[in-house]
């Protein structure tokens, strides 16, 4: 066991029934020894930090963190074998005993419905909640592997078992949490409204946390000599993304089935750049899901999207790295874009299993925001969820949630029906006009987040949402992913569409007297944007 030290921070180990909110926090990690609460409790998970003999000096030009890892790990005897987590039919009753390991290829339940991971809660439990916040603590910002990852510092929780070096990881996560004052303020009379930038990432979207555990599982499989011969998606262009861009990265061959001319130029590039097999194919995401699910079942090609419940795991990260951020403090409510719905059950997930292991004492309202071109949430929550219909989704600048038949629709009822949920949904105009306005408050975010900040108006100026409610609004992904959305809107060429927070450059004559004019007119506040000068 490691010493205490500064910079060398055991864990402290404090009691099991901790004040959750009144728990003093470790800012700066001086911790204290653990204390194992009885004798058969197991030896606790390390925050990966080399022992204090090394830290003085650089490790050796011969070592890479990977090398390192794996030293500190031999010297600290660190046991891995303490937690595990199996795949299990979502949501079965407590008689059900169907489960997989997380080694079988499997992606669905024996009664063809969906799967979750599930965790040793027991052993998890072993630990209290206060000693899980400071080991989660303790790994932010550092390049120790994998912890420097925000989703692998939370390896316990979500692959316990994989060996850190069969895990690939851009140390994605760790994303800002932007506090929106201006917008907030001016639009909402808002005081306490946050923005949770998922995509300011390694390939831009949110889908990198969920895609380094996939990628690594798949990188064990094939080291267990499993039958995967590449890794496959069908995708409006994030998922492909990251999906290319991890497999590139372990050198794994990936495949991934766009629809045709739906995903914006800057998507389509980057499984092009990064290596992949890409089928560009005449239909839209929905027909994409259905082909890739035909071929995953006849080709040694595993499946990439979030039917896979893995993705799952990485994405619940954003959620537990929320109240993180928060230092432990649970917002009132998270709002989530919601497309083919496996991110707001990995939200949901992500906080409830917070709750469970005593880190928080209770956990936000989620609200799920949709297109109303691509609604079938929206309808079913509607309907008082009655029967659930997929629909034929239409265009949407949205063009990564133009989507109308979900595979994870039960997960998604199941994550709102149980944090007290609401879904919403956003017109062509609504979205756009969330995302200009947000945009002149400094943010540059994407069509996805404007369908998720126009629920927040929504719910605003209903009063459901109060003006001192700490709110979280999901960002998916980087805004410059969909610079054309905002070139047409700004050019205003969106037809019926007033695109009225456009703001096109003045066009001007390369001469002083015009120019002095143009600014004259900016600084008596009456530039006509339309006039020549
Ligand atoms: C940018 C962006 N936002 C939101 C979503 C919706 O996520 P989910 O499919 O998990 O509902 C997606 C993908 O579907 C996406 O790419
Ligand atoms: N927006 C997604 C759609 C597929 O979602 P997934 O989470 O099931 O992979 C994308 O970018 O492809």
């Amino acid at each position: 066991m490691a010493t205490s030290s500064l910079f060398n921070p055991t864990i402290s180990f404090p009691s099991r029934n901790p004040k959750l909110q009144s728990t003093p926090k470790f800012r700066n990690p001086i911790l204290r020894i653990p204390k194992a609460t009885s004798d058969s409790s197991p030896s606790p998970p390390t925050n990966g930090s080399p022992p204090l003999s090394t830290l003085k000096n650089r490790r050796s030009a011969d070592e890479n963190i990977k090398d390192e890892a794996r030293r500190h790990r031999a010297a600290s005897g660190e046991d891995r074998s303490n937690f595990s987590a199996k795949y299990v039919p979502f949501n079965a009753g407590p008689d059900s005993t169907e489960c997989y390991s997380l080694d079988e290829i499997v992606y669905r339940s024996r009664s063809g419905g969906l799967l979750d991971i599930q965790h040793d809660m027991e052993a998890l439990k072993k630990y209290d909640g206060a000693y899980w916040r400071n080991l989660f603590d303790s790994r932010v910002g550092k390049t120790t592997w994998p912890y420097g990852s925000g989703v692998w510092s939370k390896k316990e929780w979500v692959l316990p078992e994989i060996d850190p070096d069969d895990i690939v990881s851009a140390f994605e996560g760790n994303s800002n949490l932007f506090w929106a004052e201006r917008f907030g303020k001016q639009f909402l009379g808002m005081n306490d409204l946050w923005v949770k930038h998922c995509g300011i990432s390694h390939t831009g979207s949110f889908k990198d946390l969920g895609m380094t555990v996939l990628v690594s599982q798949v990188n064990r499989l094939r080291k267990l000599k499993r039958p995967v011969v590449g890794v496959g998606c069908a995708s409006t262009g994030d998922t492909s993304a990251a999906l290319s861009a991890y497999c590139a990265s372990a050198g794994i061959p990936s495949i991934v089935f766009l629809p045709a001319n739906k995903i914006s130029m800057a998507q389509l590039v980057q499984p092009i750049a990064n290596g992949a097999f890409v089928l560009s194919i005449d239909t839209d995401f929905d027909g994409c899901m259905k082909l890739i699910r035909e071929v995953t079942a006849e080709l040694p090609i595993y499946l990439a999207n979030s039917l896979n419940s893995l993705r799952l795991e990485g994405q619940k990260t954003a959620a537990i790295e929320i109240l993180q951020q928060f230092d432990w403090g649970v917002p009132e409510w998270v709002i989530v874009p919601g497309g083919n719905l496996g991110n707001i059950y990995a939200f949901y997930k992500g906080f409830k299993m917070c709750q469970e292991l005593g880190l928080v004492d209770r956990i936000p309202r989620l609200v799920c925001a949709q297109a109303a071109n691509a609604n079938p949430l929206y309808l079913h929550y509607k309907s008082g969820w009655k029967d659930f219909k997929a629909v034929k989704a239409s265009s949407t600048f949205a063009s990564a949630i133009q989507i109308g038949d979900p595979v994870s629709i039960d997960r998604a009822v199941y994550a709102l029906q149980n944090s007290n949920g609401i879904v919403e949904e956003a017109t062509e105009e609504e979205l756009m006009d969330a995302m200009a306005q947000a945009d002149s408050t400094g943010m540059f975010i994407c069509p996805h987040t404007g369908v998720a900040l126009t629920a927040l108006i929504k719910l605003r100026n209903k009063g459901i949402i109060g003006p001192t409610d700490r709110t979280v609004v999901v960002s998916t992904a980087h805004g410059l992913k969909f610079a054309q959305s905002k070139i047409d809107y700004h050019s205003k060429e969106i037809p019926d569409m007033a695109c009225q927070f456009a703001n096109p450059p003045v066009q001007v004559k390369a001469d002083f007297g015009s120019v002095m004019d143009v600014l004259k007119d900016y600084l008596l506040n009456k530039a006509p944007k339309s006039k020549v000068y």
